[in-house]
């Protein structure tokens, strides 16, 4: 049994084994089929190599082939090229030749252009050299001409000034100049827009050397122009001198035997007295905005400091003959007429009332009127400057100084000189004519003071109401009461008034009220009565109502008599007031009436003869 068990145990131990070689032999076969294909891929990848390899020998061949054929295909460019090439440095060695002759031959022409050229420079300038020295000729005749004509112009005008003086000579004539001030802030105007305060002081007049524009703009409507013609115009930009270097000429006629004023007229705030006197004050004042002791500027003296100067220099020229000049300082205050070089009977308040009368003899005189005796231009202005801070003014909404008087400053010259006494009597006879006018009643103000009340109603006269001890005094000071016993007799007296009215106002513009109201009233009632007798006098009127006021009744000699009178209006160039400005102007036409007339009759009995 054993045996048996043996057997099969080595039989299943030869299968087993048998089947172990053949698991083996079988996993050999599966390496080995696996090599094989995978030495099969590598075959067919080296075949497809070498397929490649074959076609990329092919392509070498060709591209080697096409190279070749390149080659062959460059070398003959190159050689067309090269024979092209020759063929250009061929036609460009011609072309140069060419290009050399041509600048030889260029060179050879500039050169003869040249040559041509400095020949007709040559010629030019021997032309030229005529042609200037024709024209040097021609300018030196035009000149010569014009130089001629200028003498002629000036012989002209000097010609027409001596006509023009001969006609004042012969009847009491009047000029009328014109002085528009610059814009000033009383100019401004505020108004109220919507968001803002608005200030606007339009410029409405333009002057020339004779003439005045004025625009006249009016809401909505076109603006009409106006034109005035007086015999001088002066800008915002004349200075005092210039504005009395065209007065002067009129105070040589003093010494001739003519009397002479000069009234400035205008509305309130216009610069009558900043005309007049200046508006720096005597020198050496304080001047606001000014450090104490500063000398006022000479070109800031107006018109009566200025004649002052040139009335003692006419004079210390004729040594020969012998003068005297007095002073006196009248102020034309509600119609009444106050001296303001008196002291009162205690030797305390100065301007004492005066009347005004018609002497036997024509002109008007001012009884007990105080006289000072001067010497010299600066004893005048201290005595004119002492009394002026007396006048009234009165602060306005338009002007903040606003002069509420008439002031009148008188230099009366008497002399001895046989030319002025020739004159006096040939005046005399003419004086005779002018007498026969009818006189008119005063014209009688509603506010009579008697002497000693205060002048002034409105303004602040601490000083003309000042105590018996107060220190104001007159240099040199002497009353004398007319008729003056100082004055020699046989002497010829000749005066210059010098005239800085009140300025007209709108009392709805300045505001004023109460006292003030009445002075503008008074103001405007006299301005209008001056007006009245300009009128007259320009309409050749039988009667002129100089005594219809204080201020006409005064100043009749120098406005209608033998006097020369020149009236400076003074004018204020700004849009509001306008109004203002055009009543000014209407009265120095309405005055130049007067001189035209004359003027035109003296012209028909020229050309008659
Ligand atoms: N030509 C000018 N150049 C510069 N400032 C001027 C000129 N004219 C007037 N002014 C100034 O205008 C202001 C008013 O002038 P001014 O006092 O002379 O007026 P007015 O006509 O005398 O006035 P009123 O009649 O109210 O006295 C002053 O401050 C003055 O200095």
């Amino acid at each position: 049994m054993s045996l048996f068990i043996n057997q099969d145990q080595n039989f299943a131990h030869q299968v087993h084994l048998l089947e172990h070689k053949l698991r083996s032999k079988e996993e050999r076969i599966l390496e080995l089929e696996t090599e094989k294909a995978i030495l099969h891929l590598r075959l067919a990848e080296c075949l497809g190599r070498l397929r490649r390899g074959h076609e990329g020998e092919a392509k070498a061949k060709t591209l080697l082939h096409h190279q070749r054929e390149a080659q062959s295909i460059t070398q003959l460019t190159l050689g067309k090229l090269l024979a092209e090439v020759q063929n250009l440095k061929q036609v460009l060695s011609e072309i140069f030749a060419v290009y050399a002759n041509g600048v030889a031959e260029l060179e050879g022409q500039s050169k003869q252009i040249l040559e041509k050229l400095d020949g007709a420079r040559a010629t030019l300038n021997s032309c030229h050299g005529d042609d200037l020295q024709s024209l040097q000729s021609h300018m030196a005749a035009l000149e010569r001409d014009l130089v001629e004509e200028k003498e002629r112009c000036r012989a002209e005008k000097q010609r027409r000034r001596e006509i023009h003086n001969t006609l004042v000579e012969l009847r009491g004539n009047i000029r009328v100049h014109c002085r528009v001030r610059p814009v000033l802030p009383l100019d401004q105007v505020q108004s109220c827009s919507s968001q803002s305060r608005v200030i606007s002081s339009e410029e409405v007049i333009h002057v020339s050397e004779d003439t005045v524009l004025v625009n006249c703009i009016q809401n909505g409507n076109p603006a009409i122009n106006k034109v005035f013609e007086f015999e001088r115009v002066h800008g915002p930009e004349d200075s005092q001198n210039v504005v009395f270097e065209e007065v002067k000429p009129l105070l040589t006629s003093l010494l001739d035997g003519y009397n002479v004023c000069i009234m400035a007229y205008g509305q309130t705030g216009s610069g009558k007295t900043h005309t007049m006197m200046g508006s720096q004050g005597p020198p050496g004042s304080p001047q606001p905005g000014t450090p104490q002791g500063v000398s006022s500027p000479g070109d800031q003296q107006g018109i009566i400091p200025q004649a002052a100067v040139e009335l003692f220099r006419l004079i210390s020229g004729k040594p020969s003959e012998s003068h005297v000049v007095e002073v006196s300082v009248v102020e034309v205050y509600n119609n009444e007429v106050f001296d303001l070089l008196s002291l009162d009977g205690e030797g305390g308040a100065p301007g004492q009332r005066r009347d005004v009368i018609t002497t036997a003899s024509g002109p008007s005189e001012v009884p007990f009127l105080t006289y000072e005796c001067v010497k010299s231009a600066p004893e005048v202005m201290q005595l004119v400057w002492a009394v002026v801070k007396l006048r009234a003014r009165c602060p306005t909404l338009v002007h903040a100084h606003s002069s509420r008087s008439h002031l009148v400053v008188t230099l009366t010259v008497s002399s001895n000189s046989p030319h002025a006494l020739a004159l006096a009597r040939r005046l005399k006879s003419a004086k005779q004519e002018l007498q026969r006018c009818p006189r008119t009643d005063f014209w009688s103000p509603r506010c009579r003071r008697a002497n000693g009340a205060p002048r002034h109603a409105s303004a602040d006269h601490s000083a003309a109401t000042a105590s018996p001890s107060s220190s104001f005094s007159f240099p040199g000071h002497s009353q004398c009461p007319s008729p003056r016993p100082s004055r020699a007799q046989g002497l010829f007296r000749t005066r210059l008034q010098l005239v800085d009215l009140a300025g007209s106002e709108c009392v709805g513009m300045s505001g004023v009220t109460g006292a003030a109201l009445w002075e503008t009233s008074c103001i405007n009632r006299s301005l209008c009565a001056l007006s009245d007798v300009l009128g007259a006098l320009a309409e050749q009127r039988p009667h002129v109502p100089y005594r219809n006021s204080k201020l006409t009744h005064l100043l009749q000699d120098a406005i209608g008599g033998d006097a020369k009178l020149l009236v400076m209006l003074c004018i204020s160039p700004a849009q509001r007031f306008i109004s203002e400005s055009l009543q000014s102007l209407g009265f120095g036409s309405r005055a130049r009436q007067f001189h035209k007339q004359v003027s035109h009759r003296k012209n028909n009995n020229l050309k008659q003869k």
